[in-house]
Formats: structure tokens, C-alpha cells, sequence
């Protein structure tokens, strides 16, 4: 069963064809691994299912609803999160209040729901220890776990993870890892990533993107198997 799915999504940059008839279904509770070359069109994409950015032509649906034209803020509300970068983070505030700002989105200003909400998270990514330290004082590694954190205070429906190990320690991969293991199932997972080993280990289906096109589609291991695709990373291994 598919959570969201695009049809015929495609962009183009004047003559550049980011993204060709791209189309694509998540499986709802499952995590999706988009890998792709440089320039494949993996960024954008994402930036047009999650609205930031316009589609040429195509369209998107989530939960059975055409969201093709929803401002990015909607489809949020709609339960469609993601994460890029750390921007989203306040840096001068502690790390309880960036994520119950976050949880404000969805539950409003009850503080008892609210409080529950942040220690369940907070618990749940692995920094509950770090509440009251000042998100900017946090390594790269617990700032973007913090960035994991507003996303899942939401309650999304889908979580879009935009290159989320970018700049970890291999031990905070481990970690990453397992807590994207632990979260398929209670939410459904869109990954683009590029370190191979992350989507080989927590990814159930992956799709393929070259030159703005679906190239394959298929389990881990399918996809290890694919000639085009070996192909496409001139031999070399899979990388997002
Ligand atoms: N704003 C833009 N204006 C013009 N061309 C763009 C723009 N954004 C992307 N492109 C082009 O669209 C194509 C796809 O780019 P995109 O960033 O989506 O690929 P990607 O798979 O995310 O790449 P990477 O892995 O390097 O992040 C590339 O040829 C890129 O140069």
C-alpha cells in the first residue's frame, strides 16, 4: 500500500531535465532509500514532493489526496516532514525548547501534552541526557539527531531524510542506523543518502535515480544485483 506517490513528476531548468515522468510509490511503514550520481535529480525531487519545490508538470498524492499545488507549510500539516541541514534549529535555545517548539506544530499549547511529547522523543533519539544544553553548544553529530528529533515531534506520517549522516562518526551512524530501524513501521521513511553501508542496512526498497529518470527499483539486494545500475556508478559502488 502506498502512502505517496508521484506521477509523471518531472522539472525542468531550461534545457536541463532535473526530473523526467518520475514515477514513484512509498510504501507505507517502510523505508525508501532514493540514491542516484551527482546531479541525478534526488534534490529536487524531494524539494517537489515536499513543496518547496514547482513541479513543470506531474503530479504528487499523499494519503490518497493530490497535493501537487500545497505549499510546503500545508503538506507539513498534512503529516509530510523532512529534514535539511541543521537550519531548522534554533541554536540560541536548549534542546527541550527546539523540539517542544516543534511539537507545538502538531499538539498546540496544551503543557502537559507538550512535556510528554518532548521527554518521549527526546528519549527515543537518544539525547534525553542533553535537554537542557544549548542547541548550538551540541556537536554536528547531536545537532542533527536534535534535527531528527523536531521531525518526530510531529508525529509525521512520512519523514523525509535528506542526507542525514552527512558529517557523523561512524559510532553516530551505528546509532543513526538503529533508530532509523526502530522508527519503520511507526512511520514510513523516505532516505537519500550517500553512505552505502546506511542504505544497504536500513532500507527495504530503494529506487534508483539517473539523469532525472527511475532507473531501478527493488530490495537491497536487487538493486546490488542490477547491471544498469552498476552501470550507471561507472563500476564503482552505489553511492546516493
Ligand atoms: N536551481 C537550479 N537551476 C538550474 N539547474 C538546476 C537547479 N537545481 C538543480 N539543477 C540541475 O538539475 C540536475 C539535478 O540536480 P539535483 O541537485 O536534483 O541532483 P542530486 O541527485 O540531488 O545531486 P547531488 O547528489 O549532487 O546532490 C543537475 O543537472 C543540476 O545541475
Amino acid at each position: 500500500m502506498s502512502i505517496l506517490e508521484t506521477r509523471g513528476l518531472t522539472k525542468a531548468y531550461g534545457g536541463v531535465m532535473a526530473n523526467s515522468d518520475v514515477n514513484f510509490k512509498l510504501t507505507k511503514g517502510k523505508v525508501t532509500a532514493l540514491i542516484g550520481p551527482n546531479g541525478a535529480g534526488k534534490s529536487t525531487f524531494v524539494g517537489m514532493v515536499s513543496g518547496r519545490t514547482e513541479a513543470t508538470s506531474g503530479q504528487v498524492f499523499f494519503e490518497g489526496q493530490e497535493i501537487s499545488h500545497l505549499p510546503a507549510h500545508k503538506r507539513m500539516q498534512l503529516g509530510l516532514a523532512y529534514t535539511f541541514q541543521i537550519t531548522s534549529i534554533f541554536p540560541g535555545l536548549s534542546v527541550h525548547e527546539n523540539v517542544a517548539l516543534a511539537a507545538r506544530r502538531k499538539l498546540g499549547k496544551n503543557p502537559e501534552a507538550l512535556e510528554a511529547k518532548v521527554q518521549a522523543v527526546l528519549t527515543r533519539v537518544g539525547i534525553a541526557d542533553r535537554a537542557e544544553q544549548i542547541a548550538g553548544d551540541l556537536s554536528y553529530g547531536h545537532q542533527r539527531i536534535l534535527e531528527i528529533a523536531m521531525g518526530l515531534a510531529q508525529d509525521p506520517h512520512v519523514f523525509i531524510l535528506d542526507e542525514p549522516t552527512q558529517g557523523l562518526a561512524e559510532s553516530e551512524v551505528d546509532d543513526f542506523i538503529k533508530l532509523v530501524r526502530s522508527l519503520a513501521g511507526e512511520t514510513t521513511i523516505l532516505l537519500i543518502e550517500h553512505n552505502m553501508k546506511v542504505v544497504m542496512e536500513t532500507a527495504d526498497f530503494i529506487t534508483v535515480l539517473d539523469q532525472g529518470m527511475v532507473l531501478a527499483e527493488g530490495t537491497p539486494a536487487e538493486i546490488h544485483a542490477n547491471a544498469d545500475v552498476q552501470a550507471a556508478y561507472l563500476g564503482s559502488t552505489p553511492h546516493a
